[in-house]
This record gives structure tokens, sequence and C-alpha cells, in this order.
């Protein structure tokens, strides 16, 4: 037998014997597979007994063995990842730390969940406060191989320091070398300190996490989501658990972190898709999305919703038993307002009917009219045709989308908004909805407002309105027309969701820094009885008037208590790159929060000038595609796109790591991407070539804030081509 001991054969040794055991936990979790898939086997024959109870119980086991086996599935890369050594009068035994929790054959536990408290020492061991703990071991794995370990020594005076090898240089600076893919990873292995208390702050009330570029905030957030999942699932499952990033991109880059996490049960929605059944991709031009932004437009939408429906009926005559009787506009007018000083416009319709039949009774005056009673009256009309499409036209179901598009019309536009938005801004207002047809983003928060202020289309009318046959009939051919109207612009279908259907448990907003006045309404009216991560750092903002941000901020969030973490090592640049960046900030007089990068590569970012762009950058995005492995973003101004877009396709050098640069679809598939400055937002990439900063800077009054955030997108290389 050898007696080398060189640091090559303890490594292996170890990594073998850290092997042996991960195989028995994946032979613990095929065997809990199969209990489960035999389970939901079990369950479906309980349905076939026939009665009801047994179908009740086959779904609730069904469903119970299905969630079961989705965790256990998608948990199984990476399983293990972490093992504890403690001090021999705690626990002689070593604790293992997995992504979900597993009981052996005995039921004893093999392996902790990384969020059950036995497990939370794991993160918040320091070599100042060792918490029992003698060494920390991350075990490095490619599906059920282990390929290596990572030790830390934490508590260096403990007995058993001697006994236990130390192997490995530090689990975090390996996971933060590695290069970067299209999709952000779970960093369960390494969670440090202070994230760790962020992730496991009580879900009460407001939790506030903020910190500079790249500290973590997203990882940990989606980590806290996994957390509260687990501590409380019932809560969380029940009710919601709603996580809101800037953008489709950036929402198909973190959607793998919790399901890797067992989590599959979390509504992942991009801000143009937090109402149910819209998504919106498109951005405004930031001179629009300014305007449509700004919490005044809550008072113009409210004052629409209040309006006459353009193009009904302005009056209704009837010959009655030797009577005129006549609604006219100005008492049209009145009747409106009496029906809306009652509730939701959408709410009135089963009163409808019965306050204009009062309204034409009053009017009945001559003996013959009135002799057979007002009864009779009211079996005449609700046989009469013309008054019934009378009402159904002056008082039709109403969308949010279609009160949305009385806007387009400026005479309607200047009535609502006179004394709220200026002339300049209406006419914003008309050109943004004149040059496309979809939805965009920040259209999206408006028609939630519409939502909310016109009420949901009763589904079933009032029975005691005594009219309910009349209306309900109407509704579905009405909506029908209605539905024609949502048809003929594609980007979105109608809201198939009621108003009442919104609310969750847990609200969490990513980049919150971003938020507009009427997207903090829009986001606060899902989480008004929940508890909140808000997840940002103002120097990214994108949003001009801090001021009413904060307020629109402060009402979302009122009445709850606020729990503040604060983030400040950042893992994700360089510390040459963040130098650059950093000292950008200082340059440009941003009020930034500087976090301490910890890891250093030796390479400055470049900077440089080029007559011939298209050939700097060229040369550049080649030069960077070979030294990176992962990631190369190339960060565009906005009307640059499109021209960058042709180049890429045609630059046969790169043309094997782009494949979709010549259809301009952005797909995961690409190594190599064009984005503008605030497509960037959350994202990080190996390289980034930016591409003529000062136009970045001046495409918006908060283009130095979007450019700061361009220039701390990058792990490895950054190169500005001016
Ligand atoms: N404890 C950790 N271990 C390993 N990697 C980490 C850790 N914390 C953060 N990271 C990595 O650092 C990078 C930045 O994280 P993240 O995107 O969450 O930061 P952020 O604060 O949201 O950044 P920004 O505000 O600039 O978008 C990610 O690649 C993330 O995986």
């Amino acid at each position: 037998m050898s007696t080398d001991t060189s640091a090559e054969d303890i490594a292996a040794r170890e990594v073998a014997a850290e092997q042996a055991f991960v195989d028995r936990v994946h032979a613990q979790l095929t065997a809990s597979q199969q209990q489960a898939a035999e389970l939901a086997r079990e369950g479906r024959g309980r349905g076939q007994l026939g009665h009801e109870g047994g179908l009740v119980e086959r779904d609730a086991m069904v469903y119970q063995a299905a969630k079961r086996i989705a965790q256990l599935d998608a948990a199984a890369e990476g399983l293990v990842f972490g093992r504890l050594d403690l001090s021999a009068d705690l626990d002689p035994e070593p604790r293992y730390v997995g992504r979900i929790g597993l009981r052996d054959e005995n039921r004893d536990s093999l392996l902790i969940d990384w969020r059950a408290p036995a497990a939370a020492v794991f993160y918040q061991a320091t070599a100042a406060d060792p918490h029992g703990v003698v060494r920390r071991r991350v075990l490095r794995s490619k599906g059920t191989t282990v390929l290596g370990v990572e030790d830390e020594l934490i508590d260096a005076s403990d007995p058993r320091a001697q006994e236990l090898p130390i192997v490995g240089e530090g689990a975090l600076m390996a996971q933060l070398s590695r290069a970067r893919d299209r999709r952000m990873h779970s960093i369960v292995a390494t969670i440090q300190a202070e994230q760790d208390k962020a992730i496991r702050a009580p879900g009460k009330g407001v939790t506030s996490i903020s910190g500079g570029p790249g500290v973590g905030k997203t990882v940990v957030a989606l980590h806290r989501a996994a957390y509260l999942l687990y501590t409380d699932r019932r809560r969380y499952e029940t009710g919601g658990v709603l996580i809101v990033g800037p953008s489709g991109v950036f929402m198909r880059y973190i959607e793998r972190v919790l399901p890797s996490l067992g989590e599959t049960a979390i509504a992942l929605r991009s801000l143009g898709e937090v109402v149910d059944g819209v998504k919106a991709s498109r951005h405004d031009d930031p001179a629009f999305a300014d305007v449509k932004g700004s919490a005044r437009m809550a008072e113009v939408l409210r004052r629409a919703a209040r309006q006459a429906v353009p193009g009904a009926p302005r009056e209704f005559r009837l010959f009655y038993r030797d009577n005129v009787l006549l609604l006219d506009n100005r008492l049209l007018g009145q009747l409106r307002r009496q029906l809306l000083g009652q509730g939701r416009r959408n709410k009135q319709i089963p009163r409808v009917a019965s306050t204009l039949l009062d309204a034409l009774w009053r009017q009945v005056k001559s003996e013959r009219g009135r002799e057979r009673g007002r009864q009779a009256f009211q079996d005449d009309l609700l046989d009469n045709h013309d008054f019934l499409d009378f009402a159904a036209e002056w008082w039709p179901p109403l969308e949010a989308r279609e009160v949305l598009t009385w806007l387009r019309d400026p005479d309607f536009l200047a009535r609502v908004s006179d004394g709220i938005l200026s002339h300049d801004e209406q006419a914003l207002l008309l050109k943004s909805w004149a040059v496309a047809d979809d939805l965009s983003i920040e259209d999206v928060p408006l028609l939630d407002e519409l939502r909310y202020a016109i009420g949901d289309v009763p589904l079933k009318t009032d029975e005691d309105s005594g009219f309910g046959d009349f209306v309900g009939s109407d509704i579905q051919e009405l909506s029908t027309a209605g539905d024609r109207e949502f048809r003929s612009s594609r980007a979105w279908t109608p809201p198939t969701h009621r108003i009442e259907d919104d609310p969750f448990a847990h609200v969490l907003i990513d980049e919150c820094q971003d938020l507009t006045p009427m997207q903090w309404r829009m986001v606060g009216r899902r989480g008004r009885t929940a508890s909140w991560t808000i997840v940002g750092d103002p120097a990214q903002s994108s949003w001009p008037v801090r001021a009413e941000a904060d307020a629109a901020r402060a009402e979302a969030l009122a009445g709850k208590d606020l729990h503040e973490f604060h983030l400040s090592t950042n893992y994700r640049n360089s510390s040459e790159i963040y130098a650059y960046a950093a000292a950008y900030a200082a340059r440009v007089g941003l009020d930034a929060d500087l976090p301490t990068a910890v890891r250093s590569t030796g390479v400055d970012p470049v900077q440089m000038r080029v007559d011939d762009l298209e050939a700097g950058v060229r040369s550049e995005v080649v030069r960077l595609a070979g030294e990176v492995e992962g990631t190369v973003g190339i960060v565009v101004p906005v009307a640059r796109r499109a021209e960058v877009e042709r180049w890429l396709a045609s630059w046969n050098e790169v043309a094997a790591e782009a494949p979709n640069a010549a259809t301009g679809r952005d797909t995961s598939a690409d190594r190599i991407v064009v984005l503008t400055g605030l497509d960037t937002k959350g994202l990080e990439f190996d390289g980034i070539v930016v591409v003529r900063p000062q136009e970045i800077e001046d495409e918006a009054s908060t283009g130095k804030a979007t450019l700061y955030v361009v220039l701390t997108r990058a792990t490895q290389l950054l190169s500005v081509v001016s």
C-alpha cells in the first residue's frame, strides 16, 4: 500500500468518499421516486371506486405525489452540495446539506434541506463566529458525479481541525470564476452570511434588499422565495407567490433557478405580463414612457372610466299612452353619475334598466298612462326592443382595453386630461398610440388601472334586480363585439381573470428602482394583504422623477413594516471592471452605492476610438469571444440596434456562436447577442462590448444611470468602442 499522501491523493480520496455518500443518496432518491409514482397509481385507483370521497382523496394523493415527483426530478442535478463537520461534542457524524431533504429507509435524516433550520449554520458559520462548525465543505458535481471538493477551515482551534483534511481553494472563488451561459444558476452551495440573513428573514411586512451592482440581489431574492415556500408551504402555495422582473429576457434568464431548488409553484412575470392574459414586450420611447408612467395618469383614467360611451345614443324618445317620454343628454348624464355613485361601472349593469325605467315613469303624467300602474309600464318596456336596444348601447359591459382606445380620440383625451396633462403630453400619448397598435409594456398599468376603475363584467346578473334575463343575454352579444376589437391586435388576448383573482400571498419585485408610479400601483393591487420582498439599487434607476415613484411605492406598501438588508460585496465583476464602472459613476455624479468587488483578473477594461465603427466593433467582439468561454453581449444605442444586428449576422467568424443573429430572434442558443442599454438590466455576460457609449448616455434623461448599468454587466472582459 502506498503511503504517498500528496495533495492530489488526499483530494482523490476525499472525492471518492463523497462519491460513495452521493451514490447512497441517489439510490434513496430513486426509491423515493418509485414510492411517489406508486402513490400516484394508488390514488388513481381510488378514483375508480366511484364514490365522491374516493375522487377527492384521489385528487389529493395524485396532486401530492406529482408534486413530490417534480421536486425530486428537478433537484437531481447537484443534489448534495454541502457537508458540515462539527465539533465532536456537538455531533461526531458529518451533516450533509442538499437542495431538498431526504430520509433513509429508517426515516433517519440523510440529507438536510438547505432551508431547514439545521442547515442555517452551513451559511452562517465564520471564523469569527464558528457556530460549532470545524470544517465546511462544498461538493462540486456534474449530474451525479462528484468532481471535486472545496473546503474551508472554520475553527482551527477545535481539536478535530487536526484530523480533517482541507482540500481546494475555496468554493466561492471557484464558483465566481465559472463561465456564464444565458441562465442564472442557483448559488445554494455558496450563499454568504450577509445574503443568508436576507434569505431567511421572516415572511412578514416588507423585506427590502438593496446594494450596488452584482451583490446578488436577484439571486438572493429567488432563494428567499424558495425559502418562504419551504417555511410556510400552505400559505404561499395557496395564496401564490408573484415574482416580477423588468423584461421577458430577464425572466428567461432567471427562470431555471427556482425549479433547480425544487420549487415550481411560482408565477414569474415580466412587467409587461403582470395582468392576467396580457403579454406586452415592447417598450415605448422614453418620452412616451415618461407620460404613461406618471401617477397623474391615474386621474386621467379615472375620469375616462366615468365618461359616456363614445358613439352611444345621446337620447331616447318614447310615445306611451298620450305621453312623450324623453331621456335627453342632460338627464342621461345625471343618471350616469347616479349609477356611478353606487359603485364600479360594470357592476351597475343590473341596475341600468330599472334606473332608466324610473326616470321614464316619472314623466308619465297622463291619466291613461298612470291608470295601468307602474308594473304594466315596466312589462311593456321590457318587451319593447327600442328600449332594450337603447339600454344595452347606453351602458354596455366594458372591457378595459376598449376604454383605453377611447383615449385615442384627441377631443376625448383633451376632456379627461384637462388640468392634468399639458398639450405636449397629450400629443405624446396620441403619437405613441398612433405609431403602434399593440400594447406596450407602459400601456399595461394603464389597462390595469382601467380594469379596477370599471370593475369586472358580472358573470350573472343580480337575481333580485328583476332584469336578469335582459341584461344577461345582451352581455353575450356585446362582449362578442368587444372580442372582435381585441382580436384585431396581435400581442395580447383579453384578460380572462377577474380582479378578485389578482391578489397574491407574497409579491417579490426585482429591479424595483425602475418601477414607474403607475407600475407601483399595478403591483400594489396584487399585494394589498401580501408580504413583500423588494430588491433594487437606486443608482441604477431609469425613472426620472424619483419623488413621484417613492410616493407611489409608499402607497403600495402602506401599513407594512419595513425590514432592510444591505449587501456589500460585488460577486459579478472583476475588481478591474468594477473600478472602471465606479469611476464613471463618480465622474457623472451618480449617487452610487459602491460594493467591493472581490475577484481580480489582472485585466483592465479596454477603451478605444475608431473611425470605422463596424470594423472596430467586429474586431473587439471576435477578440472577446475568443478569450472568454461564455457569453458576449454587444450593447448598442436603441437607434443602432437593427444595424448592429445585421453586422453580427454577416460576420462569418462568429456565425456559429450567434445562430439567431440573422433572424433577430432572442433565444438562449446564442452565445453572442445584441442588446440595448435597458435590455441589459439584471443580466450578465462574460464579455461586454459597448458601442458608442455617448449615444446611450444621450438617449434618455436617465441615460447616465443606464450606461452605469451597462458597464457593470461583464464578469471578465469589458471593451468600450466610441
Ligand atoms: N454567494 C454567491 N455565490 C456565488 N455566486 C454568487 C453569490 N452571490 C452572487 N453570486 C453571483 O453574482 C452574480 C450577480 O448576482 P445578481 O445578478 O443576483 O446580482 P444583483 O445584485 O441582482 O445585480 P444587479 O443589480 O447589478 O443586476 C450572479 O452571477 C450570481 O450568481
